[in-house]
Formats: structure tokens, C-alpha cells, sequence
């Protein structure tokens, strides 16, 4: 008799598995290999930004005591006594009625306070006229501004983007602290794979799944070490899984997770001593994932079937590993939109739908991306969200208002949308 696996609801397998992760490890790397990383430190700005009172336009800088009561019928004039470019220093204070020519970028002399762009300035042979007066700190990017020296800008745990490297550039990070990448064994197992360039032979199929969860990987910037496939043997399977094991942080398998008399993960990890924290997933695709620990190391035994294969990483392995490395933000993208088609077939498990999210008119909209069964391939391909139903007996109507997770963010939009 096939022994009956308990579900446990996806939030409590979530916290199960969280509650096992171990503590993030750091190294350095270079500002150039920066981005993608996970901070393993703040940054902490080094000095104010900016470090000096600036002219953000090019023009002239003036004392703004020296342009009060300038009107269109009442110019005022200065005199050039200096030029500014950016990178240079003033050479001395302004006395009455003068001014330096600036250009963008250039520190202001000490007792200006104010900047006269070119376009607001009417040039003659020695200097210029305005027609207007000006407030002190006009057109003047103040020391400090951006940031102050000490202040906390980015909290470690965030991920390095192009936007936090400029921030380290800025502040002389040439190396930074982030965290290590786990290193992830991945195999699939089935006597019924084909390697890609193999022809297609009775009762086989390619390996799907190995290429797709490297490909998860990668986007999340984790780089996988593939021991390849297994067939459907418990004593082979053992030895690749343990040997995996010694030689990673963390190992993920496909396939044979599940009761038949070819799925060997459970003798597998039963062999190990390894501890499985749940084996059954109120969940749909993605019932049979599994999740076991062995001294310190996780085994996630995702499905066979693509999309369950495909979901069971998103929502478990996914976050796993990105905690691992200290992430704040280990878990997926979340929002909602509008159902643009009726869902009508209820289920007691909480349904993850391979699915396109939108966003055209005033509000956004999630579609099933077609053929939707847990062994489906090609709406995972189709699809750039997974649609959230939870479990219960009703089904869902065109209109309802849906949870929307988004587990890319890279891919871009197939015309320039904005008139
Ligand atoms: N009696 C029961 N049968 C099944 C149950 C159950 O609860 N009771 N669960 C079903 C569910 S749900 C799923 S999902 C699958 C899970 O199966 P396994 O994880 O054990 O995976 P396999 O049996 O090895 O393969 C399933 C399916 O996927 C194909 N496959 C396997 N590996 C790959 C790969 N690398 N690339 C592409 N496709 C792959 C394989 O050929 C099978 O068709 O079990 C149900 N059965
Ligand atoms: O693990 Mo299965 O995918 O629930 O269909
Ligand atoms: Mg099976």
C-alpha cells in the first residue's frame, strides 16, 4: 500500500523551509564584478554629495545680495572677473557687482550663492546684464543635497543594480562585500531522458528540466554545477546525489519525487538520514515538491513535470537560495490584476497558472497562458507570471480581482507602447 503523503499549505512549507536556511557567507569582490551580487555590507556614504556647492547649469556666479531690485526696466550689471570649469577651483571671493563664468559641475566661489544661466544672462565686452533678482541658493546644487556623509543609502541584504554600483562608484567602494554564491548541484533523473542533441527514440523524451532550472538559476545570478541525469536506479542515484552533496552547498533534483515504483527520492533521502521537511504541497502544479535537509544542506526533489518542475522552484528554491545568500527580498515579485477569462474548475489546492500579465490600459490583466496541466512545456514558455488561485471549491470569473507573482523582470516589451 502506497503510504498517504500529508499537504501542508504552501505559507507553512515557506516558513518550514526558511527556518532551515543557513547563515549567509560573504566575500569581495571587485566594482566591476559587483553587479547582480547581494550586499554583504551597507553603503555608507563616504563624504557628502555633492562634496562642494555647485553650478548645475552652465552660466555665471554671482552674489545673490548683488542682483536685488533687478527688473526688465532695471538691469543689472557684473562684472567677469574669472572662469570656472568643472574640476577647477575659484581662485578667490567675489567682491560687489562681480562674477565668475561657471561652468556645470564647477565648485562655487566661497561667497557665491547664486548662478546666472547663460540664457538668463544678456552678454556685452565685460560682463553681463540681468533682468531679474536672485534668491540666495538659486540655481545652486547644494553641498549635501543627494546625500550626507554617514548616512546608511543602501542596507546590506539589497542586490547590487546598476544604481547601487554607481552609488559605490561614487563613494570609492573598488571592492565591496557581498554575499557568497551557494554553489548548486543540479540533476534530473528518469531512464526516459534524452540529452539535447540525441534523437528523439520510443517511449523517450529530452531532458527538459535540467537546462530550465540552470536557466532559473542564472536569473537569480547562481550559477549551477550539472552532474547530468540519472536513470531510474536506486544504487546510482544514491552515489551521484551523495557525492553531489560533499561537493555543493545545495542540491536539486528533477523527477522521481513522487509514489511510483521508479521514484527513488524518498529511499534516497531515507538513506542519507537526511531530514525532509515536507513532502507534499497543498499546491498545484508542484504537490510532490520536496524539500530535505542533510547536515546543514538543502535537497529540493522538484517534480518531473515541467511545470510543476518550473513552479516548485519559484515558490521554494527560489527564495531559499536568495536568503541564503542574505537577501531582504528573497521572494517573488507580487502584484494584482484583473482576470480576463473565466477559471471555472475548482480545486482544493492553491493553484500557481502559468500566465500573461499586462498591463494596457488603465488597469493590469492576467490571462492563463494556455495548456495548463502540471506535465505542460509550453505555457511556462508562453507565460511571464504565475497567476495565484488559491485552493477552495469555487471557481474563478472573468473580472476577479487575482494575486499576480512576476519571476522575471528582464524581458522587455515587443514595441515602443508610448505615443
Ligand atoms: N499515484 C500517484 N501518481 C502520481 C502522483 C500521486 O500523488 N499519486 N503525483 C502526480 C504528480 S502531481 C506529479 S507532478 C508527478 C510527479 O512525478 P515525479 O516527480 O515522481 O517525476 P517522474 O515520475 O520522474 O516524472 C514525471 C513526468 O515528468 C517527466 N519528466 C521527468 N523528468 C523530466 C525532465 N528532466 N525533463 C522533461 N520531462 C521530465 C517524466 O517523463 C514524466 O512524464 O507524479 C504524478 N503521479
Ligand atoms: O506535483 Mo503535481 O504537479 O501537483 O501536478
Ligand atoms: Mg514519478
Amino acid at each position: 500500500m502506497v503510504q498517504i503523503r500529508k499537504p501542508v499549505a504552501v505559507k507553512e512549507a515557506l516558513e518550514l523551509l526558511m527556518a532551515h536556511v543557513p547563515a549567509p557567507r560573504a566575500e569581495t569582490a571587485a566594482l566591476a564584478d559587483s553587479y547582480g551580487r547581494i550586499l554583504a555590507e551597507p553603503v555608507v556614504a563616504s563624504h557628502d554629495v555633492p562634496p562642494f556647492h555647485r553650478a548645475p547649469y552652465d552660466g555665471f556666479a554671482i552674489r545673490s545680495e548683488d542682483s536685488g531690485g533687478a527688473g526688465e526696466h532695471r538691469r543689472i550689471s557684473f562684472r567677469v572677473v574669472g572662469h570656472i570649469g568643472a574640476g577647477q577651483m575659484p581662485a578667490r571671493e567675489l567682491g560687489e557687482g562681480e562674477a565668475v563664468r561657471i561652468m556645470t559641475g564647477a565648485p562655487l566661489p566661497p561667497n557665491a550663492d547664486a548662478v546666472v544661466m547663460l540664457e538668463q544672462a544678456a552678454e556685452d565686452g565685460q560682463g553681463f546684464a540681468i533682468r531679474k533678482p536672485f534668491r540666495a541658493w538659486e540655481n545652486v546644487s547644494l553641498r549635501g543635497e543627494d546625500a550626507r556623509a554617514g548616512e546608511v543609502l543602501v542596507e546590506q541584504g539589497n542586490l547590487i543594480h546598476p544604481g547601487v554600483v554607481a552609488l559605490l562608484a561614487t563613494f570609492g567602494y573598488a571592492s565591496v562585500r557581498v554575499a557568497r554564491k551557494p554553489v548548486v548541484g543540479l540533476m534530473t533523473t528518469g531512464t526516459e531522458l534524452l540529452r539535447v542533441h540525441e534523437p528523439l527514440a520510443p517511449g523517450k523524451i529530452r531532458d527538459s528540466n535540467g537546462p530550465m532550472i540552470a536557466a532559473q538559476l542564472a536569473r537569480l545570478g547562481i550559477p549551477s554545477r550539472s552532474y547530468g541525469f540519472v536513470r531510474d536506479d536506486l544504487d546510482q542515484a544514491f552515489e551521484l546525489v551523495r557525492r553531489a552533496l560533499r561537493e555543493t552547498d545545495c542540491v536539486i533534483t528533477t523527477g522521481g519525487v513522487s509514489v511510483g515504483d521508479y521514484d527513488y527520492l524518498p529511499a534516497i533521502y531515507e538513506r542519507l538520514g537526511a531530514k525532509v521537511l515536507f513532502n507534499k504541497v497543498a499546491m498545484r502544479p508542484g504537490s510532490v515538491t520536496t524539500v530535505a535537509v542533510w547536515e546543514g544542506k538543502f535537497l529540493f526533489g522538484l517534480s518531473g513535470n515541467p511545470s510543476a518542475c518550473y513552479v516548485g522552484f519559484e515558490i521554494f528554491a527560489r527564495p531559499a537560495l536568495l536568503r541564503m545568500m542574505g537577501s531582504r527580498k528573497p521572494y517573488l515579485p507580487h502584484t494584482q490584476a484583473v482576470l480576463t477569462e473565466d477559471f471555472t474548475k475548482p480545486n482544493p489546492f492553491t493553484r500557481f497558472v502559468r500566465a500573461v500579465y499586462r498591463h494596457d490600459g488603465s488597469r493590469p490583466t492576467v490571462a492563463p497562458a494556455g495548456f495548463n496541466k502540471s506535465n505542460a512545456v509550453s505555457s511556462i514558455a508562453r507565460s511571464n507570471a504565475l497567476m495565484v488561485l488559491p485552493g477552495g471549491s469555487r471557481g474563478f470569473r472573468r473580472g476577479a480581482i487575482v494575486d499576480v507573482l512576476l519571476p522575471g523582470t528582464e524581458e522587455g516589451e515587443a514595441e515602443w507602447r508610448i505615443p
